[in-house]
């Protein structure tokens, strides 16, 4: 949270010392017993208790409150889960009641955000909208089509590298990679972007991602919503009109000359009724998906890779045993997408990535539809959840006491799998609602940490030992690393 918010924070306190010391909510008695949880502020609730990195704050929380606890943020009433079998219980035994999205206030100036997939609630909508992606943008055979173009963008960019070894030089991993990563997904999602400079897409896509992920008390204290203070409302109306400039342009390109990207395939079914309550696929849909699309895909998969690659710095030993195992099985060429299913020890690297750092550590905020009593205890309609799959990753009953350590060995023999499945690992979510580009940014994340690691040997600047590299978390959207990641690839092939 930034100081300007904590300030903010501290004066509405301040403001409203005047109200009942202590607001117990009275709602949903008598069906259940209340869910533990610390005692909240009046008006503000917990929100003081969430910090700068809110999946830290919330682990320790648990720790004393228990895997199912209760806070309020402002005014909401907010299920916070931190157990395998208790995410379980929410995202699949009744995966239903939890599979909508709080409306988040920012948003409502692009397309009332609601027509969109992430954060549009559950209804007939959004279960076309979701049903469409599945089959038509994310199939197998989609993914696999833009295989080649992935090849020639990583090429080039291993070719960049290869200059700067020469030259001896210290590379912005974490530029380099977000660059790499969006240039391949904008590919796939609209095209050839070259054309779309003039509307700076980049600096548009940055400034909704950090609206996206700001936190906006008027999320949590409604009646702040009118004022605006922190300004988000109307900077992100600014945005909408922006972005509405540029996709309208990309849409009238791909209407002159078809293209099989997929804004390409939203095209094919523009103003057909998507099912029989009405809804219709228009322009402000196939708009509204291919932002949500953009913001989901971009920051979620490089900030993977940072992490990964950081952790492999910082462990030598796990590095040189991935390199071993890309000698043996790949040798001298490049790494192909074919050769993904053939690299276990890979597999494993990216899986510890994912228990350490879930680049969405809450995983997106689920919104219960109804009251509902689980383990005897009343959640009322309208409850945000919140699943901590950070602390999930943590969990030393599932991990035993080396959980902080980054320790890919532990996956040999383990059926723990990244599918959804499996609740003690979780970074793409579960149920309904799990991320529908997960087999896209795994292949997009192993695709290049696999090149990276196979071309290079990677020093840290200035001397800096492995054990020195700052680890330190920035939350928002996702939680990338707080600092760039920056070292000196050396060429080993
Ligand atoms: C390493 C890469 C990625 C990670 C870790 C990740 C993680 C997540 C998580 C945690 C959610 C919320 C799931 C839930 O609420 O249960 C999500 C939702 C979503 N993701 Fe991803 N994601 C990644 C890559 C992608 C990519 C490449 C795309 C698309 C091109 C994408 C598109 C989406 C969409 C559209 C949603 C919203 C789904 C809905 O609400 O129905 N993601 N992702």
């Amino acid at each position: 949270m930034d100081p300007s918010v904590e300030t903010l924070l501290t004066v509405l306190v301040i403001f409203c010392s005047f109200y009942i010391l202590f607001y117990i909510s009275k709602q949903g008695k008598g069906k259940g017993k209340a869910l533990p949880g610390p005692r909240p502020l009046p008006i503000i609730g917990n929100l003081h208790m969430l910090g700068r990195l809110p999946h830290r704050s919330l682990y320790h929380l648990a720790k004393k409150h228990g895997p199912i606890m209760s806070i309020r943020l402002g005014s909401v009433p907010t299920v916070v889960v931190s157990s395998p079998p208790v995410a379980e219980m929410f995202l699949k035994t009744h995966d239903v009641v939890f599979a909508s999205r709080p409306k988040v206030q920012v948003l409502q100036s692009i397309y009332n955000g609601k027509k969109g997939i992430a954060f549009t609630e559950l209804g007939p909508y959004w279960r076309s909208v979701r049903k469409f992606c599945n089959q038509q943008l994310f199939n197998a055979s989609k993914i696999e089509s833009f295989a080649p173009s992935r090849k020639e963008v990583l090429a080039h960019f291993i070719e960049s590298l290869k200059e700067a070894a020469v030259a001896k030089e210290v590379v912005n991993i974490s530029k380099k990679v977000g660059d790499l990563n969006e240039k391949m997904t904008l590919k796939m999602i609209l095209g050839p972007v070259k054309k779309y400079e003039e509307f700076n897409l980049k600096d548009l896509i940055g400034e909704l991602t950090y609206l996206a992920g700001a936190f906006n008390l008027a999320d949590f204290v409604p009646f702040l919503g009118a004022f605006d203070l922190q300004g988000l409302k109307a900077r992100t109306r600014t945005l909408g009109e922006k972005l509405d400039k540029a996709l309208e342009m990309i849409i009238n390109d791909h209407q002159q000359q078809k293209q099989d990207d997929f804004v390409g395939m939203m095209l094919t079914e523009l103003n057909k009724q998507m099912n029989p309550d009405g809804d219709i696929m228009d322009r402000n849909s196939i708009k509204a998906i291919t932002i949500d699309m953009i913001v989901a895909s971009l920051d979620t998969s490089a900030a993977t890779l940072e992490w990964a690659l950081s952790e492999l710095i910082r462990h030598p030993s796990v590095m040189r045993k991935f390199q071993q195992e890309l000698e043996s099985v790949i040798g001298k060429r490049m790494v192909e997408e074919s050769d993904l299913p053939k690299l276990e020890y890979l597999d494993m690297v990216v899986r510890e990535t994912l228990r350490l750092h879930p680049i969405a550590p809450l995983l997106v905020p689920r919104e219960s539809m109804e009251d509902i009593v689980i383990d005897g205890c009343y959640i009322p309609k309208k409850s945000r959840v919140l699943v901590n799959v950070w602390t999930i990753g943590r969990d030393p009953n599932v991990w035993s006491s080396n959980v902080e350590e980054f320790f890919p060995e532990r996956f040999i023999n383990s059926n723990i799998e990244l599918h959804g499945h499996d609740f003690e690992l979780i970074p793409f979510g579960s149920g309904r609602r799990v991320c529908p580009g997960k087999k896209l940014g795994l292949i997009t994340v192993k695709l290049i940490l696999a090149q990276l690691v196979h071309c290079f040997d990677w020093e840290l600047p200035s001397g800096m030992s492995p054990n020195e590299l700052d680890m330190t978390e920035n939350f928002g959207t996702s939680v990338p690393r707080k600092t760039n990641l920056c070292a000196k690839p050396i060429y080993r092939m």
